[in-house]
Parts: structure tokens; sequence; C-alpha cells
């Protein structure tokens, strides 16, 4: 060592020393300086957590020098000292003036931690929490330190349109740091707009055409399970119902849930899983720390095996008909490069994630409201024999003319939208600094996270009214000029805003498989109609809304329902 070295070593030692000794200085500045390392990098490395939280601050104090004998008091004091400075810088930072978001309202917790909302998630009912929280505090509503809620239909545009914001951080965190990033997590335009290319071809109309049969088969299936077994939970049936369509969607087969029920216990993971994803998509960061406790994988790791095995099966027997796999595995051979196989996997998981749960909770909300009111069902089925009397084959040739099926499932995508706290976007690096990050009339920093709640603007009364929080398809009709409003509904009443009116989201990251969801469910809707008479159990206290948890997508209870032959 030359003597220059010495003496800067000699001269950080003798700095050190004297830090120490002033104690607790050094400590409160090193919490300072962590928390402004969190702020800025954000990271999300446990081993990271561990030595800034944990190393660091005892490193600063100087307490591991001391004696063995004397380390277990002073550490415990360096910690509260650091930890109780660094919470107070954490939590003064977010609560002030110079917060970048300061200027927008919202509950005190939620500006404070993602704590408070993590906890609302993991119970379920935070779709009904937002909703609270606007119609407090407005359209635009902080609901964490560095995200924003909005309920404001001139935002869908600017937020999700093609000049919109990428996917949140709530969705990588979702998929656990999987390997392959799903299409519904992928931040990136291009790279998004490349990758959703195949699923484009998927759903065209000629594609669509060839999946009827497809889906009729399992609508025939399921209308004879229900004509069979006359009392059943009608959102169970309709939940292994769309598993076995999507798994046929995505594998051309594997899985007979209609005519097994839940053997391997593959739903009932689905649906607890959703509390956890929940959970995590709150707090992305955790996914990593969970990740760390052996076996927290493995239900996931297996659900992929299982998707893997069916791709393996599918690609090996191939297909006479043109399944979404055809198009998602570019059998079709449109695409220039070879699509990996992990994607393939990836991609046929997250039909059967995405197609699932989705189609049975809309569904279930359906037939929930119609059944709440006999009126509607018989005008409904009034159309539905109209075109398709008893006896008549099932087909898609009148879907096109059936104004009141369409009115009927669209007040139910309304009042129960499937997602119905929306999706979350990321605010990325300012494309044009001169114009800065504006959405409508609202300016958001780089990296604030948000999303609009879809749930909120289909029940807001200044974009459907009147009735807005009732079942009333006759809206749609008056909306489009096919029927007349009644006398006694003054027309300044009358608000139809359909800008309001995203269940599958807006934009080129929309829902890109809801050309299939209406197929599914206009053909469900009146094979049950045509074929069956039906009501609620006597003992069902209608508790549908009540029961229904917001885990992205909303979780539903039972619905109880007697069956019987009409012919
Ligand atoms: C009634 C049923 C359904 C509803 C209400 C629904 C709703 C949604 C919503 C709100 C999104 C988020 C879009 C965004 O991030 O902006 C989404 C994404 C997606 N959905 Fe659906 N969905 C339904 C059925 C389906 C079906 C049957 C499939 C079939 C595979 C599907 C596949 C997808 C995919 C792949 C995405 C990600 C799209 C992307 O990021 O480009 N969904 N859906």
């Amino acid at each position: 060592m030359t003597n220059s070295t010495d003496f800067v070593v000699l001269l950080i030692g003798r700095l050190y020393g004297k830090i120490q000794e002033r104690e607790p200085l050094p400590t409160i500045i090193s919490a300072l300086l962590v928390h402004r390392f969190f702020q800025k990098y954000e990271p999300q490395s446990p081993g990271i957590f561990a030595f800034l939280l944990l190393v660091f601050p005892a490193v600063v104090s100087g307490v591991l020098r001391n004696g063995a004998s004397s380390i277990l008091w002073p550490l415990l004091r360096t910690y509260t000292i650091f930890y109780t400075s660094l919470i107070s810088s954490v939590v003064l930072y977010r609560l002030s003036p110079f917060h970048p978001l300061a200027k927008y309202p919202g509950p005190v917790l939620a500006k404070i931690s993602k704590l408070w909302f993590a906890r609302l998630g993991w119970q379920g009912k935070q779709h009904i929490h937002y909703r609270d929280l606007h119609k407090k505090y407005g359209d635009v509503v902080r609901v964490g330190p560095n995200e924003i809620m909005l309920s404001d239909p001139s935002v869908i545009a600017p937020l999700l349109g093609p000049a919109g914001w990428g996917k949140g951080s709530y969705w990588h965190a979702r998929a656990l740091h999987a390997p392959v990033v799903a299409l519904s997590a992928v931040n990136d335009h291009a790279e998004h707009a490349q990758r959703r290319r195949t699923w484009t071809r998927g759903f065209s109309p000629a594609a669509l055409k060839d999946y009827e049969e497809i889906v009729k088969e399992r609508v025939v299936q399921l209308t004879e399970t229900l004509s069979a077994r006359k009392s059943v939970d009608l959102a169970r049936l309709f939940a292994f119902f769309a598993h076995d369509v999507m798994n046929d969607m995505a594998f051309g087969g594997g899985s007979e849930m209609l005519r097994d029920g839940d053997l391997t216990g593959h739903w009932a993971l689905v649906e607890s899983g959703m509390r956890i994803f929940t959970l995590i998509g709150h707090l992305p960061w955790l996914s990593r720390f969970i990740m760390l406790i052996p076996g927290s994988t493995n239900d996931l790791d297996n659900m992929r095996k299982a998707c893997f095995e069916r791709a393996i099966a599918r690609k090996k027997k191939g297909t006479k008909q043109k399944d979404l796999f055809y198009y998602l595995s570019d059998e079709l051979g449109a695409e220039k490069d070879e699509i990996p196989f992990e994607i393939i996997i990836n991609d046929g998981d997250l039909v059967v994630i995405a197609g699932s749960d989705t189609t049975k909770t809309v569904l279930s909300s359906l037939f929930f409201y119609l059944l709440c009111n006999p009126e509607k069902l018989a005008k409904l089925r009034e159309e539905i024999d109209g075109f398709y009397p008893p006896g008549e084959t099932l087909s898609s040739k009148h879907f096109q003319e059936m104004s009141y099926l369409d009115a009927c499932i669209n007040e139910a995508l309304r009042l129960s939208p499937a997602v119905p706290s929306g999706s979350q976007r990321d605010v990325g690096p300012d494309p044009d600094p001169s114009k800065g990050r504006t959405f409508g009339s609202y300016y958001f920093p780089e990296g604030t996270a948000v999303s609009i709640h879809t749930f909120t603007l289909h029940r807001d009364s200044r974009n459907f009214s009147p009735f807005t929080d009732e079942f009333w398809p006759e809206r749609w009709l008056i909306a489009q000029g096919s029927m007349e409003l009644p006398n006694s509904i003054p027309k300044a009443e009358f608000v139809h805003d359909t800008t309001a009116f995203i269940p599958f989201s807006y934009g080129p990251a929309n829902c890109v498989g809801k050309p299939l969801a209406i197929l599914e469910l206009r053909m469900t809707t009146v094979s049950i109609i045509q074929n069956l008479d039906l009501k609620f159990e006597d003992w069902y206290a209608r508790t549908w809304e009540d029961d229904l948890d917001d885990r992205f997508v909303l979780m539903t209870g039972q619905l109880p329902v007697v069956f019987s032959n009409r012919w």
C-alpha cells in the first residue's frame, strides 16, 4: 500500500470513529439516506431490502464494532432510532406539500401507505370503498402514496388509448415474475403490439365463426347438465363451463369440469390464489419475498406444468377445428419468426385465467338480475322464442337482430363489471416535456400508477340515469332509438353516456377476448332460456351483490337456481 492510500484509510477510520461518537446522528442520517434511495430507485430485491434495512444502520452506527456482551441493547437502540426516523421521514414526505401528488385529495392512511388498501383488497370489498371514496373526494382520488384512481370518463381515451401508458406494476407482480411476461402485463407499447398480433388474428370474425362449434358443444352440454340436475349453484356450473370452453380454445381440450366437477382441485386453487394476487397487486415488492418461502409457488408451478402438458398434447395431436391455439402458436404460418414455446404456453395459460372467471361472473350476474326481474326475463324469453322457438337448433345466425338480449347483457356488464377496479397503467417517462404528462385536465408525474374505476363510472348517475343502480335493460334500447322513453321519465333525467361504459376496458390493450366472451354470453343465455324454466331456490336471500368480492376479477358467491324443462 502506498503512503497516500494509508492516509485515506486512516482518515476514513477517524471520520467513522467521530461519526460513531455522535450517535444517534449517523443513524438518523442513514435513515434519511435509505428513504431517498428507496424513493429514487424503488429496489425490489430482498437482498437490497435486507442490506438497507438491517445491515446498513448497524454498520453506520458502529454498533457491530462493540464487544459481543454489549451488542444487543445498542443494536436495539440503533434500530429504534433508525426505524422511527425512517418512518417519520416517509410519512412526513408523503403528507407534505412537496409530494408530487400532494394536490390530489384522498384518505390520509392511503396517502401514507398502500397497506391500507392491501387490507381492503384482502377483505374483498375494495370496489365499494373506491366508489365511496369517489363520492367523498370527487373524480380524482389519491389511493396510495403514488397512486391515483379516477372516475372521469374524459380521461379514458388519453390514458388507455394509443397514446396512453403501459400496464402498471400491479400486473408484473401478479405474475410472480414468471420467466415470460404475459401479454396482459407487457408494459412497452411496441412489444405489446407485436405480442398481440397472434391474438388479434385469433379473434378475427372469421376465426370466431370457426369457434362457434366448440362453444356450442359446451353450451349444449351445460344446458343438458342443468336439465338433468334440476337444482344447482348456477355460478359454480358457469365457472366449470367457462373453464372447459377456455381449455378447449387454448389447448384443444384437457378439462372436463362440467362432467366431473373440480376433481383435481384446480378451480379451488384459482379462486384461492386470487386473494393473494390481490394483496401482491397492492404491494408489488411483497411478491419477491413470497417467492422466497419454500413451496409458496408450488400451486402456480403446478398450474404452469398442467398448461405445459396440455400444450404439448395439443401440439402432438394437431386439430381438425381451428381453435385459438392454432392462431397463438401460429400454425397458420403468418409470422416471420417461430413463436417460442414458452410464449405459447404462457398465452394458453392467460386464455384460461383471463377468460374463465370473467365470463362466469358476467353470466351469473345476468341470470341473477333476470331472476330478480321476472318481467324482464319474460320479455327476453319472448325475444328468444321469436328467433329460436323450442326445438330450433342453436346457432349465432339471429344474434345480431336480438336487441333485447344485448341490452340485458350490457346491463349486467354495467352493474357487475367483471374487472370492477380497472386495469392499472404506469405513467412512464415524459415523451414530450413541453406538454408534460397530462391526461385531459390532470397532470401526473412519472412513476404514478393510474387506474379508472369502472364500477364507479358504470354506477354514476351522471353517466347512466335514471335507475342507476337497477337492472333496466330498456335504457340501451331507448338510447339507440328503438324504444320510446316512458312518459313518466322527464327527458332531462335520461342520461346514457356510452363513453363511460368500459367493461372490456379501452384502447390497444383492451380485452382482446371480447368477441369470444360476447359469443359465449349470447349463446349460453339463448340456450338456457330457450330450453328451461328457472327460479331461485326458496331459501335464497338474494345476497348476490353483497357476496361479490373484488379480487381484480369479481369473485362470486352462490347462485342457487332450480330448473325444469320447458318442453
Ligand atoms: C365477459 C367476459 C370478459 C370481461 C368482462 C373481460 C374484461 C377484461 C378487461 C377489463 C381486461 C383488461 C384490459 C386492459 O388492461 O385494459 C381484459 C384483458 C384481457 N382479456 Fe378479457 N374479459 C372477458 C373475457 C375474456 C375472454 C373470454 C378472453 C379469452 C381469451 C379474454 C382475454 C383477455 C386477454 C388476453 C387480456 C389481456 C389483453 C392485453 O393486455 O392486450 N378475456 N379483459
